[in-house]
């Protein structure tokens, strides 16, 4: 199958590596994915990284991305980092709206909403992520859920293709279990849809949309198989830059 749309892989670190550690993958893993002209790639550290992983970044086809950041271009906002910090720092990218941090520190859909606009309007690429808990899913409300997020998220924004959306099932990320391509896909098409419908056709069918989910070696390239995924957004397993690099190098030949 032959997608119009270019294969894109984010390594999300999460909480994971200091700068020794982040300097060593980056030794590792560069060398091994100097072609950049078939897939983008990006990597998205800590904030306590960035600066210096960008360094390394400076003569690879390689994105820099943050994983989270506030909407005020700055202030009193104790803790949190702007985007026009992250910009200042070389990223391109920011991941937005996690499960982890909807979870774990009650990030809600109007706060992401804040900052999808505030991505746009600093020039970062938003990579949405959206996805439905296990007892959501079992109660056969995952599109009903994914819409909601989906609708909140881009209130008011503008129909746009700087933006990616990471569809991520919350009981498949971290957990090994990740959810069949053809659930994934299912999904993947009903965004891409939805997209259509609230923008329009044009656009959606260029916009990419990302699996995010124990994705690995061993089951990217039935993801990349499937007509509306366009590539991962990869936690553990794009710790260790061997396997990242193998993701990489599989999904363009899926
Ligand atoms: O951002 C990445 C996702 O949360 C997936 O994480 P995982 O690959 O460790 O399951």
């Amino acid at each position: 199958m032959v997608k119009i749309r270019k294969p894109f892989l984010i390594a999300n670190w999460k909480m994971h590596k200091t700068l020794g550690e982040a300097e060593s993958f980056c030794r590792d893993f560069l060398p091994r994915v100097k072609d950049g002209g078939r897939v983008d790639i990006a990597i998205c550290p800590p904030f306590t990284c960035l600066f210096h992983v960008k360094s390394f970044l400076a003569s690879s086809p390689v994105k820099l991305g943050a994983q989270n950041m506030f909407w005020e271009e700055k202030g009193a906002y104790t803790g949190e980092v702007s985007p026009v910090m992250l910009v200042d720092a070389g990223c391109e990218l920011v991941i937005i709206g996690h499960s982890e941090r909807r979870i774990i520190l009650g990030e809600t859909d109007a706060m992401i909403n804040c900052k999808v606009k505030a991505a746009l309007q600093y020039g970062l690429l938003p990579v949405l992520c959206v996805g439905e808990t296990l007892k959501e899913r079992q109660e056969k409300k995952a599109k009903e859920v994914v819409r909601k997020q989906l609708q909140e998220a881009l209130e008011g924004v503008e129909k746009t293709e700087n933006l990616v959306i990471a569809y991520e099932p919350v009981w498949a990320i971290g957990s090994g279990l990740n959810a069949s391509p053809e659930d994934a896909e299912e999904i993947a098409s009903f965004i891409r849809g939805l997209l259509a419908d609230w923008w329009d056709r044009e656009i959606s069918s260029r916009l990419r949309i990302l699996y995010g989910g124990s994705v690995k070696p061993e089951n990217i390239s039935l993801f990349m198989q499937k007509e509306n995924i366009d590539g991962a957004l990869v936690g553990g397993a794009s710790l260790d830059p061997y396997s990242f690099a193998e993701i990489v190098r599989l999904s363009v030949y899926a």
